[in-house]
């Protein structure tokens, strides 16, 4: 068993009074690449918000790289190699592309300065992106938007990334560039994923192995070979 890796253990947590995770565990080995699906308000979103340490985990154990993240703040998750793609992005609109993806490469520093170097893995990944440098992030297309606040996850070299919903809205050339621009970064820079998607043909493709939430918890597992065969029991239980 991996000890290095994301470990979750039995956690709870949820918003108020209401409790949304209930005893949910997994774990995602360094360089594994995860999916999360399930219905609407099982519980995903809650599930990267309390890995970041944006809701408290209630009871359960929470681990990343063998440290208790339930003790790490979460503007020095970054620090442990975690970045995030939330849904909705999160962009700066009014700041430039090249400014946006500057802030990424902030994120894992303790000392102020930025490592332009950083950004090339960006303008690899997606050539556009260059070229519209100096244009604001606010008048780009959702679908380029997208494109940006993952490229900005990706400079700061993670070693965990967390994407919710990445593919959500986007149009079918976009979502076809994304698709291919993970699966080759996954692989090149061993960076673990754990992917929260509704889009369980480009889901296969991603992930090695794909978790199912339901009511807080992981009900079942598939592994993606499995999932290409069939989609149905998946399909089932997302109301598809
Ligand atoms: N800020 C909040 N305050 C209170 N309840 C919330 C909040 N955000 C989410 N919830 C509730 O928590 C439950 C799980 O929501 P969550 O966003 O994690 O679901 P999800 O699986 O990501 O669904 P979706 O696909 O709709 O994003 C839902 O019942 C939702 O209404």
């Amino acid at each position: 068993m991996p000890n290095r890796g994301l470990i979750i253990t039995n956690i709870a947590s949820g918003y108020g009074d209401g409790t949304v995770l209930s005893a949910l565990s997994l774990i995602c080995a360094p360089g594994e690449r995860l999916g999360v699906i399930g219905r609407n308000g099982a519980g995903k979103t809650t599930l990267l918000r309390t890995i970041l340490g944006l809701l408290p985990v209630r009871s359960g154990t929470l681990r990343y790289l063998e440290q208790d993240l339930t003790t790490v703040k979460t503007h020095e998750i970054a620090r442990l190699g975690i970045a995030y793609v939330p849904q909705g992005r999160q962009l700066f609109p009014d700041f430039t592309v090249a400014q946006n993806l500057f802030l990424g490469t902030y994120a894992p520093l303790r000392q102020r300065h930025r490592i332009e170097g950083h950004l090339d893995i960006a303008y690899e990944s997606f050539p556009w992106l260059y070229e519209r440098r100096d244009d604001r992030a606010g008048g780009l297309s959702g679908g380029q938007q997208q494109q940006l606040a993952i490229a900005r996850a990706m400079v700061s070299r993670p070693s965990l990334l967390l994407l919710d919903e990445p593919l959500e809205g986007i149009q079918p050339s976009i979502v076809e560039e994304i698709s291919r621009v993970l699966k080759i970064y996954g692989t090149q820079a061993a960076t673990s994923m754990l992917i929260i998607e509704q889009n369980l043909n480009i889901l296969t493709e991603l992930c090695d192995r794909i978790l199912l939430i339901e009511s807080g918890e992981i009900i079942n597992e598939f592994n993606a070979s499995q999932l290409k065969e069939d989609k149905s029991s998946a399909e089932y239980y997302m109301n598809i």
